[in-house]
């Protein structure tokens, strides 16, 4: 079958800049593709000329094999996005935000908006006026309207941004129910490596407008580096550091200004702190805290792109 979405050759030069640089990437049916980036890589825009919001300046993108324009009203009665801050009206509840979205839409039956409403959780803010909506509340409601009709394929730019940690997960399942259940199609920017790694089925990194790799999430998520940080009573550190030395742990200090913390990238330790907590307590210097750290999009970048380990060695 073909590509739900597809670029070829996609680039965007503002002046003498270019924001995006000959991005050609696909994405199947069903599929979660995580477009991963730092800050000012170029992933709105991308997003901006695969939705036909601004022209490319070379190359092309393509929606249901269809070249993307801005006129191609069937294109878009397919498609759900949601681009950087959701537009809400901030004087309607949500139940009106979202019947104005069912009218624009041409939807029959207001069961359309019962169910998004269900799904991302906002029956209970029903009759909030969008302006007092937290600003998670407010990205769920954003949500909402981008997914109302159901489209078989969401564009999502940083959709988790303002959420909390409980949201983080909670818009993560249902991203990934869609594309189970419904075979929804979903592109999605984001700047959280280990958060998307968790969704996308694919995952293409872009830097500074230019794609610089693709993989499988499940092999990429194997590739980041994992480090366990334990945090004993000050006075305890070097105690502590001599008895996970001697049991192979080979522990670090974190930082020279953090005091008590140690950390190890040890895969027994990373896997199992409950044996690193027994040890520990056994040899009288319990910890305080123990957290398993997962490596950053930045740090992964810096170390692929073969700048320093932004983790400790
Ligand atoms: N309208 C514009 N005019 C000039 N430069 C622009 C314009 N839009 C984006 N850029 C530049 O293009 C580059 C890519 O920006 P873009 O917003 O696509 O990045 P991003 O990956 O989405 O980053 P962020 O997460 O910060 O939004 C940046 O250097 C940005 O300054």
């Amino acid at each position: 079958m073909d590509a739900m979405i597809r670029t070829a050759g996609l680039t965007k030069r503002f002046g003498r800049s270019t924001a995006v640089d000959e991005v050609s990437l696909s994405v199947g049916p069903g599929e979660i593709y995580g477009f991963l980036g730092l800050n000012g890589a170029g992933k709105t825009t991308t997003i901006r000329m695969l939705l036909g919001m601004i022209k490319p300046s070379a190359g092309a993108s393509y929606l249901f094999g269809e070249k993307v324009n801005a006129a191609r009203r069937d294109l878009w009665s397919k498609v759900g996005c949601l681009v950087e801050m959701p537009s809400l009206y901030p004087e309607l509840t949500v139940y009106e935000n979202l019947e104005v979205v069912r009218r624009l839409r041409r939807l029959n039956g207001t069961h359309w908006i019962e169910e998004a409403m269900e799904k991302l959780r906002l029956t209970p803010y029903r009759n909030r006026k969008a302006r007092h909506l937290s600003l998670g509340n407010g990205q769920r409601l954003g949500l909402a309207k981008a997914m109302l009709h159901k489209p078989a394929v969401l564009v999502l730019d940083e959709p988790t941004n303002g959420l909390d940690p409980a949201g983080i997960v909670e818009v993560r399942q249902l991203l990934s129910e869609l594309a189970a259940r419904e075979g929804v199609t979903i592109f999605i920017s984001s700047h959280l490596l280990g958060e998307v790694a968790k969704l996308a089925t694919r995952i293409g990194i872009v830097h500074q407008g230019r794609l610089v790799q693709e993989s499988d999430a499940r092999e990429l998520h194997g590739h980041l580096r994992k480090r366990l940080l334990v945090q004993v009573q000050s006075q305890n550190t070097e105690a502590a550091q001599a008895v996970l030395h001697s049991r192979g742990y080979a522990p670090l200090l974190a930082a020279a200004d953090e005091g008590g913390t140690l950390a190890t990238e040890h895969a027994d330790a990373v896997a199992n702190p409950e044996r690193i907590a027994r040890l520990l307590v056994e040899a009288d210097v319990p910890p305080k805290l123990l957290r398993v750290e997962e490596e950053d999009l930045e740090a992964y970048f810096l170390r692929t792109i073969g700048m320093d380990g932004g983790m400790a060695q």
